[in-house]
């Protein structure tokens, strides 16, 4: 069986990894809107920063992909532990003002950028851990149920979940897929058609999340886990994440035009669009 799931799906990554030779990278990398800390050869901190709420609107999602690529072409690191800085969100999903008011060739790209998103980390073969510092909302969540392994703080104000429904929004099919393969088809359904939103402990008992600390022991926790999780034979554990996801994963790959258009036509349409001014509104009001 081959291993080589990422090259498979992203073959001019491949092509890329076999022109340029892999360089030694920098300890660190900080930009503005993210941090990227080695804590050693075998595993990085990767921390998202952008305030108030990691909102992903197109220039963010086109940097972070760049980042899961450079992740991608490092074939010493094992793993990523995913998490924010900014304080008391992980990320509140898509930037909504990319899709109120928008230009159909720009909120296209969007969507592009968030599959691209989806693709690179739930087909990577390294082991992402997220560690759930604050609120994990739609596309959010989805990022989060993409990781290996959940673990949030304990706090009860903090929510995790997807309310699509709310608003007028059938959730993309590869987000359904990606939470029953998280939780199961039952409680998916339940939970996207009621629009669930959950506080870390409901999380907990539904399989959503995998651990909660307290926040002091978040980064620490994590990578006690990432550490266990490095030693586990590297060629197996890439071989087995493969098997799992390989036909999830290729469900969005081989539909990625059905799934823009479709994401682009319930966008654009005017009750959807009256919807999210409202939302954006309420959100501005609190
Ligand atoms: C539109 C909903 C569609 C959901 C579709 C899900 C479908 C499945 C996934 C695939 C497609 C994904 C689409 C999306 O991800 S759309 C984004 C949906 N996100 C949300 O609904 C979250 C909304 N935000 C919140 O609930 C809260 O902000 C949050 C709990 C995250 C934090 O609360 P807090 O009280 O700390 O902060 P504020 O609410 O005061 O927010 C601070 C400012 O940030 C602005 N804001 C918040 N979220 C967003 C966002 N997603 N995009 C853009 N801007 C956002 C908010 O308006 C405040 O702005 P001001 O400071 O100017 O007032």
């Amino acid at each position: 069986m081959s291993i080589n799931f990422y090259s498979k799906f992203f073959p001019l990554i491949k092509k890329g990894v076999a022109s340029v030779p892999f360089q030694l990278r920098p300890l660190s990398t900080r930009t503005d809107l993210f941090n990227v800390e080695n804590k050693s050869e075998e595993y990085a901190i990767f921390r998202l920063n952008k305030p108030p709420v990691n909102s992903l609107n197109l220039e963010y999602l086109n940097l972070l992909n760049n980042q899961l690529d450079e992740f991608e072409r490092n074939p010493k690191l094992k793993g990523i532990i995913l998490t924010s800085d900014v304080k008391s969100t992980f990320s509140a999903g898509v930037d909504i003002l990319e899709m109120y008011k928008c230009e159909p060739k720009r909120l296209e790209a969007v969507w592009r950028a968030v599959q691209d998103f989806w693709i690179k980390l739930y087909g990577s073969k390294k082991i992402y851990i997220a560690a759930l510092n604050g609120h994990v909302l739609a596309l959010g969540c989805a990022i989060a149920m993409s990781c290996d392994y959940r673990i949030m703080v304990d706090n009860d104000k903090t929510k995790i979940g997807i309310t699509a429904v709310l608003l007028g929004i059938n959730a993309p099919s590869w987000v359904k897929n990606t939470m029953i393969n998280t939780i199961g088809f039952r409680e998916t359904e339940k939970s996207l058609k009621f629009a669930k939103i959950y506080n870390p402990h409901q999380a907990l008992k539904l399989g959503l999340i995998d651990e909660i600390v307290s926040s002091d022991k978040l980064l620490s926790r994590s990578e006690e886990v990432m550490k266990t999780w490095c030693k586990i034979p590297t060629l197996a554990r890439e071989m087995t994440k493969e098997s799992m996801r390989s036909e999830t994963l290729g469900k969005l790959v081989n539909n990625r035009e059905v799934d823009v258009q479709e994401f682009i036509t319930s966008t654009m349409d005017p009750h959807l669009q009256d919807n999210l001014g409202k939302y954006l509104a309420s959100l501005k009001k609190k």
